[in-house]
């Protein structure tokens, strides 16, 4: 166990190998920045410009305090020096007041900014995860990409914007504060910039160091996430306790969380160790500052008042370059998710579903497929070969086999998820590759096997096959419940039609799998189309529901082109063709006695499932 927490078979590295590497702050900032700039231009122009005279005030205000302390120690009464100073003091007043409500404006357009920003990036990677094609989604590189994306790039984002505009008006202080000592005397720019260089420092090794850890500790993390899932979620908790696996998953989670909390811990002791010897610097060179300060007074290059403000100054640098350090390690820490985010974003954007091409035939005369093979990314072994097969408008063919077979397979490879890796599926002689993917899936109606529990109410459900199918009334839907045997699970549920199915919301409402199965093929019926793909609809059903679906189906025919696939060799009976597959190949074929009659797989599995001897 431990050995595979140092090299664990899940933990997915780049393929190529590379590693990242610390960016360059511009790198970091730059992406966050054009985020912003196309999340809300006028929030962000707004927060450049009262950042600019936050920094304008500050460095005025510096410029105001050597005057005043100029009228202060010049000589004469202490009332008239009072009154010469008045003026001055009254600007820096109004300096400080300018440059509390540009800080207090900032917030506000902060809060409008943040928002905006998080709704464009969501869309975005939403919009990329589902315009990239299915296979994408078996591709473990591009799927460990958008998760990471999704979970993690899309939290650090957020963190990363408030950073990046910390950073800029830390960096509008520092600038205010060195142009205000530029004023007042040339040779304290190069003093503060000596003076600063210890707390850089400090900020790009405890950086380093972060991100060093940060990187070594992705698979323990990830492992964790893992284990956070078995033992917090809804779909495993059953099994879980019925294995009795409770401990099983605490003690995982023990042996994982140490050697976590052992790095984090060493980690997070370096980086302080960094940090205390940074400070300690800044604070020897804050000390030097101050002496050659002292030195140049007592040898007459500058004014008592220059030098009081000098030290004003200073401070003020020291406070801004601290805020910059923060913002600035941050970024550094965020910059790995951040990259993610649009790395994820590029990759998705190559993979993309082309949306060109002819229109797919409205009603397929013929569909034929010529020597189709399909592997799936990363796999060895593909998971159909040769594949050779003609569908006839209104025919109901069966696909049959034992498991992983390749019929789900086939069945998406026939509806236009998947490409197929030789050979070609051809819809009128239009070879498919060469045809309008959203027109293709138009004509397609998937009963998937593992059906989606839409989180929606029961008509959303049902709707959700053709969401934007005009239907007054209700009267496609009502007929589409009715012919699924769902009609009887609608009027089950507490508010009918509107009950919401999911428990992860309060008031909402569970289903059996049975009855889940039975609005999926309600979804099914209602999204209607010509070519009707059925992965084993009618598993989960009790026998009466079953019927009803058969019924169905064996209505449709002549109808519409219907591929079924079962494990239920009873219901194929009256199909038109069936193949039975193995291995990924047709290893028979033909009407349901010519199959018994061959005496061969197909003879065998169905002699098994109907206690009868392989005969005619
Ligand atoms: N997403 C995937 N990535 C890699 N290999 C896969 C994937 N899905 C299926 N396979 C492999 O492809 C082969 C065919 O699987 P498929 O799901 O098509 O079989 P099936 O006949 O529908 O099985 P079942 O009767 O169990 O539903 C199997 O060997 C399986 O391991």
């Amino acid at each position: 166990m431990d050995e595979e927490l140092v090299t664990p078979y899940w933990h997915l590295e780049r393929p190529d190998g590379a590693r990242r590497t610390p960016r360059q702050l511009s790198a970091i900032t730059l992406p966050v920045l054009r985020l912003i700039w196309q999340s809300g231009r006028r929030p962000a122009l707004t927060i450049l410009v009262l950042q600019l005279a936050a920094g304008a005030a500050t460095a005025s205000g510096l410029l105001a305090t050597a005057r005043v302390l100029d009228e202060l120690l010049a000589a004469g009464t202490a009332p008239d020096r009072l009154l010469a100073a008045a003026p001055g003091l009254a600007l820096v007043a109004a300096m400080l007041a300018l440059r509390g409500a540009a800080e207090a404006a900032v917030e506000l357009a902060r809060a409008r900014l943040e928002p905006a920003l998080r709704r464009t990036a969501e869309e975005r990677l939403f919009a990329a995860a589902l315009g990239v094609q299915l296979t994408d989604f078996d591709d473990a590189d591009f799927y460990d990409g958008l998760h990471r994306a999704r979970d993690r790039g899309l939290f650090h984002l957020d963190r990363a914007v408030g950073n990046t505009i910390d950073l800029l008006g830390a960096t509008c202080g520092v600038t205010a504060a060195v142009a205000g000592l530029a004023v007042l005397h040339p040779l304290l720019v190069p003093l503060l910039v000596v003076g600063m260089i210890p707390e850089a420092w400090a900020v790009l090794k405890a950086a380093q160091r972060g991100y060093a850890g940060m990187r070594s500790m992705v698979t323990l993390n990830r492992r964790v996430q893992l284990l956070a899932e078995l033992a917090t979620e809804r779909d495993p908790a059953g099994e879980l306790r019925a294995c009795q696996a409770e401990p099983y998953v605490l003690a995982e989670y023990r042996q994982v969380a140490d050697l976590l909390k052992e790095k984090e811990t060493q980690v997070g002791l370096s980086m302080a160790r960094v940090r205390t010897a940074g400070r300690a610097m800044a604070g020897l060179a804050m000390a030097g500052v101050l002496a050659v300060l002292g030195l140049m007074l007592h040898a007459g290059w500058i004014a008592l008042a220059a030098a009081g403000t000098a030290v004003i100054a200073v401070r003020v640098a020291a406070a801004a370059l601290r805020q910059l350090a923060q913002a600035a390690n941050q970024l550094f820490e965020q910059s790995l998710y951040v990259a993610d985010y649009h790395d994820f974003l590029a990759d998705a954007d190559r993979r993309k579903r082309p949306s060109r091409g002819t229109a797919a035939p409205r009603s397929p005369e013929r569909i034929t497929l010529h020597g189709v093979g399909f592997t799936y990314p990363g796999s060895l072994n593909p998971a159909l070969r040769e594949i050779d097969l003609t569908i006839h408008a209104g025919q109901t063919i069966a696909l049959v086999g034992e498991n992983g077979s390749g019929k789900t397979t086939l069945a998406r490879v026939l509806a236009g998820l998947y490409r197929p890796t030789s050979g070609a599926v051809r819809w009128d002689g239009l070879d498919t590759a060469g045809l309008d993917p959203y027109t293709l899936a138009d004509r397609v109606v998937l009963v998937p096997q593992h059906p989606v529990r839409w989180p929606h109410d029961a008509r959303t459900n049902v709707r959700m096959g053709r969401h934007d199918r005009p239907d007054p009334g209700d009267h496609a839907l009502r007929e589409a419940a009715s012919l699924a045997a769902a009609d009887d699970v609608v009027a089950g549920m507490p508010a009918g039609w509107r009950t919401l199915l999911s428990r992860h919301f309060r008031g909402g409402h569970e289903l059996s799998a049975g009855q889940w199965q039975r609005l999926a093929v309600a979804r099914g019926l209602f999204r209607d189309g010509p070519l009707l793909i059925w992965d084993e609809p009618t598993a989960p059903l009790d026998a009466k529901a079953e019927y009803a679906v058969y019924e169905t189906l064996r209505g449709l025919a002549g109808e519409r082109t219907v591929l079924l696939i079962t494990h239920r060799l009873t219901s194929v009976r009256h199909a038109d063709r069936i193949y039975l597959l193995h291995q990924g190949r047709i290893a028979e074929e033909g009407t349901h006695e010519e199959l018994l009659a061959l005496q061969g797989r197909y003879a065998e599995l169905y002699a098994l499932q109907t206690g009868k001897p392989a005969r005619r």
